[in-house]
């Protein structure tokens, strides 16, 4: 039964071209007056985010706590400080803070309905910028990002509905279940309190407060009743859940004259997200008014009507499908949770909870204006499956949808854009081109996902949260192990996209921050900056040679700073595609040469034994030792050399001698060297270079000590300027004060020669 159908229509609409340009699809009421939605629109058109091409904006109210004010105003600056990114806060705040808007406005239409004064539901354009940076201020601060803020932000937003929708919430009355009633007992004491006041509302259903009232007080009561949910919701791990969001801003809508942010959030959401907030399915089933544009779909049944190939890769990866398991119990759960508030429609004749097919079908349905949504309700059909968001402002991995903040990188072989996802977290998004490739690159590319796999967990590597490899069958013969059709080529249009944790900045970039400051000082790198940052590095390095993979393209850009840590990405796929000419092709760009061992340029020739030359942990400790020299000298050993060929033949070459300039800290030099041997079999490993005495200086023993500071009494009893006595005094310092084993020898020669010269001064001050 159509509920809408029993709802008397409101009298005023407001003219559909107001409404139009801020929720860009038909709103079908509200009673708000037209004035208020114009001075709406106007304040918001100034705010409209540069890069959100929806046009599903709307006002703002200023409900947003008095507390999250005072807060919002500081984030406001932390944020600004960030320089570059900012621009990215400034865009996605906006874009997330019409997500909120739409809602806010809706929520205003109530409480003009419920009588709530509307100077509250008033719309300052400085409020608005400052809501919608509580909610990105700290979405964006490095060591917060994949926090609770946007979550309480949304949950702030939601609350602030509330705080609306708890004045009609008594209006619900008796044609509410218990199970709408099962919300905090703060909102029920509120709720009876207002329900003396609006009872009388309720007792005419024919008035069109009422009716609106109606409408509103289900998603009022479905959102109190599902804040538990919700906040569990919000909960979820970032990967798995859906969320309010930037994102919902271009999937929003609704005709009805409000909507929730739980309900129309978390709807949203359901099409890019099969394990999204089952509320929102069930919303859409019971609230025929809130449809989309027919060009809107809903994947959540589609996904499992979907042919294999359209399918996540989780449907192949054991891993994923163990998840999608647990998922959608938990969907069914939830589903079953909103079956009541479905059918608790205001006129009372909807009471039982509908057929399990009638709830797939009404959820499976892209959402439609009302007409066709009752086609579809009744006929029990799908409509059929279509590309439900813009490419250009998304990526979707896996049926999720990932909006797209702007470009990182890229790569010789990728593009790498800096995302966020439907739980406000920042994500980088690396997306490879398959097509055109051999196989064997393709294979390798497909690999990195395999170490990724194998990797997580581990603290110093940059971890990858989803992955899609849209070749199903590449992905599985990496899986597998196995590798078909060697020779041949891709010729599909296919990608490979990993969504991997997000990393403030490499170690590129800050090395060439930190040699602008140096440069023109006479001030040298920082020694404890160096060992902050480099015993990070062999760590990391360290964690995947234990996991038996060389990296092989190790590099300052390779090492990125997350949450003030160093972690390493982009491994793998060098040594995947090592004996490739693709990536000899591909590092023939000065800089990434820069790095490669002797046996990096030579791999698979033999050496003059006749043995194979292999690249193995030694070679990543050469670039080791090539990043090293960059950190303290800021250039590459082999720097000066600019083309492949120069620089191919001077680090083949073994008898080349690399230039140490001098440094304070011999005990640096002696580091380089040890990763710098040309012989790869001289190189140190890794636990070894952790030992090493510049990380890990020796404490001079006690007796040197003493012996500095005798020697400083005899240098006191030298009297007048004897140039050689000091001299040979300042030697024998430096060779107690140097950490290296003191040549016996020579210092024992020098003492003698000290003793003889005393000893003749003595005689001759005697004689004097
Ligand atoms: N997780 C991430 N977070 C932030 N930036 C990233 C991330 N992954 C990669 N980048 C940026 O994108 C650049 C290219 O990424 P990556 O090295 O993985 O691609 P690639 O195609 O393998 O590059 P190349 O072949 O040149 O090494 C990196 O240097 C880095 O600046």
């Amino acid at each position: 039964m159509d509920r809408e159908a029993n709802l008397p229509v409101p009298p005023d609409k407001p003219p559909k071209s107001l409404v139009r340009p801020i929720f860009n699809h038909e709103s079908s009421s509200s009673s708000s007056s037209p004035e208020l939605l114009r001075n709406l629109q106007a304040a918001f058109k100034r705010h409209r985010p540069i890069k959100m091409q929806t046009t599903t904006i709307g006002p703002r109210r200023n409900v947003a706590p008095q507390r999250q004010a005072i807060r919002s105003s500081r984030l406001v600056s932390d944020s600004t400080v960030e320089g570059h990114r900012s621009q990215d806060v400034v865009s996605l705040s906006q874009s997330l803070a019409a997500n909120t808007l739409t809602q806010d406005s809706r929520s205003l239409a109530t409480s003009s309905v419920a009588g709530e004064s509307m100077e509250n539901a008033s719309i300052t354009p400085p409020s608005v910028s400052a809501t919608t940076n509580i909610m990105f201020g700290e979405s964006f601060n490095p060591s917060e990002r994949q926090i609770d803020l946007p979550k309480h932000a949304s949950f702030a937003s939601l609350e602030s509905n509330l705080d609306v929708h708890r004045k009609v919430q008594p209006l619900i009355g008796s044609t509410l279940t218990t199970h709408d009633m099962e919300w905090d007992a703060t909102n029920q004491a509120e709720a009876s309190n207002l329900g003396a006041r609006t009872g009388s509302k309720h007792q005419n259903p024919q008035t069109v407060d009422s009716e609106i009232s109606l409408k509103s007080e289900y998603r009022v009561s479905s959102s109190l009743a599902k804040m538990g949910e919700f906040r569990n919701f919000l909960n979820q791990p970032a990967s798995q859940c859906s969320a309010s969001c930037a994102t919902t801003t271009l999937i929003h809508s609704s005709s009805a004259p409000m909507l929730n942010a739980t309900t129309q959030v978390s709807r949203s959401y359901v099409e890019c997200d099969p394990n999204a907030n089952p509320h929102a399915v069930q919303s859409q089933g019971s609230l025929p008014s809130f449809h989309r544009s027919s060009n809107d779909s809903n994947i959540l049944h589609a996904n499992k009507d979907a042919p294999l190939s359209e399918r996540p890769a989780s449907a192949i990866d054991p891993e994923a499908r163990v998840k999608e398991t647990d998922k959608s119990k938990h969907q069914q759960q939830c589903t079953t949770d909103v079956e009541a508030p479905v059918v608790s429609s205001t006129d009372g004749q909807a009471t039982t909870r509908l057929p399990d097919e009638l709830n797939t079908s009404v959820s499976s349905q892209p959402p439609k204006p009302d007409k066709q949504e009752k086609v579809a309700s009744s006929k029990g059909t799908s409509a059929p499956r279509k590309r439900n968001y813009d490419p250009d402002l998304f990526f979707k991995v896996n049926g999720k949808l990932y909006q797209r903040l702007g470009k990182i990188g890229s790569g010789g072989s990728s593009e790498v854009h800096k995302v966020i996802s439907s739980d406000c977290t920042i994500y980088a998004l690396k997306k490879i081109k398959l097509k055109g490739r051999d196989y064997a690159t393709a294979y390798g590319f497909c690999q990195e996902i395999g170490y990724l796999k194998k990797l997580k967990g581990k603290t110093n590597i940059i971890q990858l949260v989803d992955y899609e490899v849209t070749d199903k069958s590449l992905l599985q013969e990496v899986l597998n192990g196995t590798m078909s059709n060697k020779d041949g080529r891709v010729k599909d249009d296919g990608f490979i996209y990993m969504v991997l944790e997000y990393g403030e900045i490499d170690l590129a970039h800050m090395l060439s921050q930190k040699w602008k400051e140096i440069e023109g000082s006479d001030r040298t790198i920082d020694e404890n900056w160096l060992r902050f940052y480099w015993q990070q590095i062999l760590q990391a390095v360290n964690t995947i040679h234990e996991e038996r993979i060389v990296h092989s393209d190790l590099k300052p850009a390779n090492f990125l700073l997350v949450r003030g840590f160093l972690k390493l990405i982009d491994f793998g796929i060098a040594k995947a595609i090592n004996s490739d000419t693709t990536n000899i092709q591909r590092d023939s760009q000065v800089g990434t040469l820069s790095y490669m061992s002797p046996e990096a340029f030579m791999c698979n020739e033999s050496d003059e034994n006749g043995n194979t030359i292999k690249c193995g942990r030694p070679s990543d400790i050469w670039s080791l030792g090539c990043i090293l020299y960059q950190m303290v000298y800021g250039r590459t050993p082999f720097a000066d050399y600019k083309t492949f060929w120069a620089k191919f033949k001077v680090i083949t070459d073994p008898n080349h001698e690399i230039t140490y300039n001098q440094l304070s800290n011999p005990w640096l030099v002696d580091l380089m060297k040890k990763c710098l041997a040309w012989d790869r079999n001289q190189r140190w490993r890794i636990p070894e270079l952790l030992q090493h005495p510049f990380l890990a200086p020796p404490i001079p023993p006690e007796p040197q000590v003493k012996s500095v500071q005798l020697l400083s009494h005899i240098a006191d009893s030298f009297c007048g300027d004897d140039d050689k006595a000091s001299s040979m005094i300042s030697q024998l310092e430096q060779m107690l004060t140097d950490p290296s084993p003191l040549p016996r020898n020579d210092l024992l020669e020098l003492c003698v020669q000290l003793h003889d010269r005393l000893r003749r001064q003595k005689v001759s001050s005697s004689l004097i």
